[in-house]
């Protein structure tokens, strides 16, 4: 059995640090606040909803939802946005997506403050994630994936690295931070030729694609470290990754598990970036 990388583990190293900074800015008698909006009632949306609500009040940061209705037209819903960007008792908006399909999300994402975009919408912080200026916010998920690799101590300067999947949520971003590390990247998608073989020359594999346990061993090198992003349910209706863990774990030298990998830090990151944000607005 290989070595486990513990989300719970770096998860919680990262809350401590946040419990420190809100005490800090309590005694500056700063109260730092997340907005969540949600539009409808997505089962994927309602869970990370559960989640962070939970992390956040394990961390002493205010949360308030601002829930809208699902047929919301997008004027209303860049009013209720620009509401959100100048009510200064908030620090840190996270607005769910997807968006439905009637909200532009080419149009609002212009709307939201980038000083206040805690997991990277705004083309601000999309930029600099692109220009490896940390200065802004990269998507809560892929900072999860490089919190985990910094908390173990993975090597990446020049390390070959291979990225399954290119989303804006996962994988892009993910490419561009590791990039930032002095890793080789390698970026794989739907249209990737002999996937399994691409995967399977990687010293470290980051996995995105949302197919539950479609990463079996033969995508894995031998002592390769696995980091699954994907959150699945499988046929028992229980939580899976994208990796085929059982088949994996032997093989791969370090791999996270689901649950209890990338999904548990990505919270913690989320608090840790409301902390960031307060700090930048109160100066
Ligand atoms: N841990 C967390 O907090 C989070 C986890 N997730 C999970 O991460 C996973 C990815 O999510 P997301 O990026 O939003 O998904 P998307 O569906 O937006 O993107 C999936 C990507 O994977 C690629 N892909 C799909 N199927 C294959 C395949 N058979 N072979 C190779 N590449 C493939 C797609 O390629 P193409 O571009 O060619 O279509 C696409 O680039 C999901 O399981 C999701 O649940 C997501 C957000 C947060
Ligand atoms: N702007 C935006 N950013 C997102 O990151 C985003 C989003 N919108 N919309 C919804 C999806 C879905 N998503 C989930 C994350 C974790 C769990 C999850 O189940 N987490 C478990 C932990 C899983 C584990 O331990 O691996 C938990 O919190 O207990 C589910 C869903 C994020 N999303």
């Amino acid at each position: 059995m290989s070595e486990l990388l513990s989300g719970k583990l770096v998860a919680e190293s990262i809350k401590e640090e946040t419990v420190r900074a809100v005490e800090e800015l309590k005694k500056r008698g700063v109260e730092p606040k997340l907005k969540i909006i949600r539009v409808g009632e997505n089962p994927s949306d309602l869970s990370y909803e559960r989640g962070a609500l939970k992390r956040m009040a394990g961390c002493d940061i205010k949360t308030e939802v601002l829930e809208l209705d699902q047929g919301i037209s997008q004027d209303d819903f860049i009013a209720e946005l620009e509401l959100v960007n100048k009510d200064d008792s908030v620090h840190g908006i996270l607005i769910f997506r997807p968006l439905p399909k009637h909200i532009d999300e080419n149009v609002v994402k212009y709307v939201v403050a980038p000083e206040k975009d805690v997991d990277c919408f705004s083309p601000i912080n999309v930029a600099k994630v692109m220009e490896g200026d940390r200065s802004g916010f990269a998507p809560c998920t892929p900072s999860a994936v490089m919190e985990i690799l910094g908390h173990y101590n993975i090597d990446l300067n020049g390390a070959n690295t291979v990225v399954l999947g290119r989303s804006m949520v996962v994988g892009k971003p993910v490419s561009m931070l590791l990039l930032k590390e002095n890793a080789t990247v390698t970026i794989c998608h739907s249209k990737t030729k002999d996937l399994s073989k691409v995967a399977a020359a990687a010293d470290i594999l980051i996995v995105g694609i949302g197919r539950a346990k479609m990463v079996n061993s033969q995508y894995v090198k031998e002592g390769a470290i696995v980091l699954d992003v994907g959150i699945n349910v499988d046929e028992n209706g229980k939580l899976c990754g994208d990796v085929d863990f059982e088949d994996c774990k032997n093989k791969a030298g370090m791999i996270t598990p689901v649950p209890g990998g990338v999904g548990s830090v990505t919270t913690s990151v989320l608090a840790k970036h409301v902390i960031k944000a307060c700090k930048l607005q109160i100066g």
